[in-house]
């Protein structure tokens, strides 16, 4: 698994705000949307390519467009539903999956309650996106779902990361080809699972609490 933080002074800016109580939700979804743009940046530098022969008003010329099979993004439910936007604005020509998944507030262990995704991936890049890596069981049971299905090249974006959840994909995806792209690592997990300073439960900042 590779490991790349986004070390920007916009992105740092921007997850400041977000990271902030005072910030209400409408600003949250905002900031949501306009961080995964400036991580998706760096996360599909290596999205699959293939040359296109155009004509400008001027002369002939190669380029490039993005290649097939399109790329797919997956958000994982509820909070990842803030960054598809952002995600799909860049890559205009990818497919969309849903991954619906919840964390047990006690035992903390993920569990999946929505699945609607192409059965075969098989030579797919695929995009996870989700607000937050804090023990890693959510995102470590997605991607391990991915890679059943086929995907061979895998991305995960999230806004923050906890170095524990880190520690849990590094070890239980280690030899898959996956990536995963934050804004930050923060310090720790506390004892509720929440990461430390983080910005709170991102899915209940963005839509309010589900109870
Ligand atoms: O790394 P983990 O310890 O598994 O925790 C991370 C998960 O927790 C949050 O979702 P949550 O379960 O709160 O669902 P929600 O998006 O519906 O609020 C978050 O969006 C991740 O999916
Ligand atoms: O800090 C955390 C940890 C898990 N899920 C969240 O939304 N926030
Ligand atoms: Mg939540």
């Amino acid at each position: 698994m590779r490991l790349q933080v986004v070390d920007h002074p916009l992105v740092a800016h921007k997850l400041t705000t977000l990271r902030d109580k005072r910030t209400d939700s409408a600003t949250f979804r905002r900031l949501a949307d306009e961080l995964v743009t400036l991580l998706a940046y760096e996360a599909t530098r290596d999205v699959r390519t293939e040359q296109a022969d155009i004509e400008t008003p001027v002369a002939p010329t190669t380029g490039v467009k993005l290649s097939h099979p399109r790329p797919l993004v997956v958000p994982i439910l509820r909070a990842g539903l803030g960054m598809l936007d952002g995600m799909v604005r860049l890559l205009p020509t990818a497919e969309v999956g849903f991954l619906g998944m919840v964390r047990n507030e006690e035992t903390l262990e993920a569990s999946t309650y929505a699945t609607r995704m192409p059965e075969d991936l098989s030579g797919r890049q695929v995009y996870v996106v989700d607000p937050m890596l804090a023990t890693g069981g959510t995102l470590v049971a997605a991607i391990q779902e991915l890679i059943k299905r086929g995907a061979d090249d895998v991305t995960a974006v999230v806004l923050l990361a906890a170095p524990e959840g880190v520690e849990i994909m590094e070890r239980e995806l280690a030899g898959t080809p996956v990536t995963v792209v934050t804004a930050a690592v923060d310090e720790r997990l506390n004892e509720h699972g929440y990461i430390v300073p983080g910005l709170g439960d991102a899915g209940d900042r963005m839509y309010g609490s589900a109870e």
